[in-house]
């Protein structure tokens, strides 16, 4: 398994080593100051530092290796200051692989009601109480450096959609001129700096801004500005034609993304790194990902159904509990039904994951790809 690539001994901060590739897909590894990451790799969302009923054991235990943090939710509570003081995100949160965490600027644009914008920064009022903020480069850096990110994102601006071609001009140049900052601000040596690009749904503007941002040298590179409304069709026809002209040799995160066939997908295309509310947000809602398609646990036909979520699973939660105990669980909104659905749709993202590494390694990654598409595109039930 993950470590048929060899030992990751004598491997520097920030150093990516690619093992084995087949077409765009690529088997590596990257180095943090908290341990080696393994990719391609799911990243569990973490957002006010907990990933949403899971402890940290059972994280681990689902093979979660990175969990991601959110500088605009800490920011406003309880404070970075405050989490710093405590020792930083990892003792307080009692997670102690890596953390990523985002530059708060997404955040900002989806979440509060947006003050003004300006070549500084964002001003903005808090969705909690109303208070004033503002947030800018130099700020984000600070915050993450603050919480000891392993790994920071450059403080951007994400554009809804659709956009004109002179709103994705304007805001890709505010994005690369913003990166310039987060990087003069960024000088904790033990947090890698990630870029990231933008450029909208236009592949000449896609292609601008990666030319931009990677003349600046940095560990690691993300596409931001998807998932973001766009027919999701968008998406997985652009990727083939901008994720390859990424630095070969440097990580590629396609931020806020998404389904088991949006990763297939990435992953063939040459990204290495996801994030998604997905899994943790559609288990509270009783929605459940497996190998033969999606379920809706709160299905009629599953009143009194003995058997387990995934016949194909090996997780906590299919090995214990009958479908008819979840639904009864999340119909009665017991708490205990999202933490079991959640623990479940966790593993089997990470276990997706997994496979996809093994295939890669070995040879067979078409193979597991078009066998993936085939079950996960099946009508769900
Ligand atoms: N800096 C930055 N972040 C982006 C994010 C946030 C990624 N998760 C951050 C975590 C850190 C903590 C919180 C999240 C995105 N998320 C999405 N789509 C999510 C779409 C979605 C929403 C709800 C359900 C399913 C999909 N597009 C994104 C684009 C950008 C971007 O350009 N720049
Ligand atoms: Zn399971």
């Amino acid at each position: 398994s993950d470590m048929s690539v060899g030992t990751t001994a004598n491997m520097k901060l920030g150093e990516f080593k690619v093992h084995k590739t087949e077409g765009n897909a690529r088997r590596a590894t990257l180095m943090t100051a908290h341990g080696p990451v393994q990719t391609p790799v799911f990243m569990a969302v973490g957002t006010k530092a907990t990933v949403k009923a899971m402890t940290p054991e059972e994280l681990k235990d689902c093979g979660t290796q990175v969990v991601l943090g959110n500088t605009y939710h800490l920011h406003l509570r309880p404070g970075e200051k405050t989490i710093k003081k405590m020792g930083g995100l990892h003792k307080f949160m009692n997670w102690h692989g890596p953390i990523l965490t985002d530059s708060g600027g997404f955040q900002v644009f989806s979440l509060s009601n947006l003050r003004k914008m300006s070549e500084e920064g964002v001003e903005f009022r808090s969705h909690l109480d109303g208070a004033k903020y503002f947030i800018s480069p130099e700020k984000s850096m600070e915050i993450q450096m603050d919480l000891g990110s392993d790994i920071i994102m450059a403080f951007d601006e994400c554009l809804q959609y659709p956009a004109t071609d002179a709103e994705i001009e304007k805001s890709m140049a505010l994005t690369y001129r913003w990166l310039l900052r987060s990087k003069a601000a960024m000088t904790r040596k033990e947090s890698l700096l990630f870029g990231i690009v933008q450029g909208g749904l236009s592949l000449e503007h896609r292609l601008k801004s990666l030319e931009q941002v990677t003349s600046v040298d940095l560990p690691g590179y993300a596409l931001g500005g998807f998932s973001v409304g766009e027919p999701i069709h968008l998406m997985h026809e652009l990727l083939p034609n901008v994720a390859p002209k990424m630095p070969a040799h440097k990580p590629r995160y396609l931020m806020g993304v998404g389904t088991p066939t949006d990763l297939i997908i990435a992953i063939d295309a040459g990204i290495d790194m996801f994030d998604c509310v997905i899994p943790t947000r559609v288990a509270r809602n009783g929605t459940i990902y497996t190998w033969q398609g999606k379920v809706s646990i709160k299905r009629t036909e599953y009143r009194e159904d003995d058997s387990a979520l995934d016949p194909e699973c090996d997780c906590y939660t299919c090995k214990n509990y009958s479908k008819a105990y979840l639904r009864h669980l999340f119909l009665s909104g017991e708490i205990l039904g999202s933490r079991l659905n959640t623990i479940h749709n966790i593993h089997f993202y990470m276990k997706l994951m997994e496979k996809a590494r093994e295939a890669i390694a070995e040879g067979r990654w078409a193979q597991f790809r078009d066998d993936c598409l085939t079950r996960f595109v099946k009508k769900s039930k």
